[in-house]
């Protein structure tokens, strides 16, 4: 027995392991996991997921979008980031499996874990 709490579902996702060939996922999957995901939802056509977070400053913007950079390099697995003067935009997808894959929610998970 341990008195650690039990670790958040999206905790545990941002702990998965980046892996090469992974397949992309069926839009029910994709929901069921997007669901527990916090602020990430699925594109229109249904190929990547994409958040958006709003600030009080082009700075805090710029902070954001270089965190999901070097987290992508880090990883090499890499969003799409678009920011200006109080946004930042990121949107995952695999391209080599031309879909949204475990990598994708693993990525998102963990960069809502460094903006929690
Ligand atoms: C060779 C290298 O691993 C591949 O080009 C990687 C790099 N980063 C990537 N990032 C994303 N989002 N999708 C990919 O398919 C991808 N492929």
């Amino acid at each position: 027995m341990t008195d650690e709490p039990a670790e958040e579902p999206e905790t545990d996702l941002a702990h998965g392991k980046i892996v090469d060939g992974a397949p992309a996922l069926a839009e029910t999957a994709l929901r069921a996991a997007l669901a527990r995901l916090a602020g990430w939802e699925l594109a229109a056509d249904g190929k990547a997921i994409r958040r958006e977070w709003l600030f009080k400053s082009f700075k805090a913007a710029a902070a954001l979008a270089n965190l999901a950079a070097w987290q992508a390099e880090a990883a090499n697995h890499h969003p799409d980031i678009a920011f200006g003067w109080g946004f930042a935009r990121v949107s995952f997808s695999t391209h080599s499996a031309g879909g949204v894959t475990m990598n994708d929610l693993i990525m998102a998970a963990r960069l809502n874990a460094a903006t929690a």
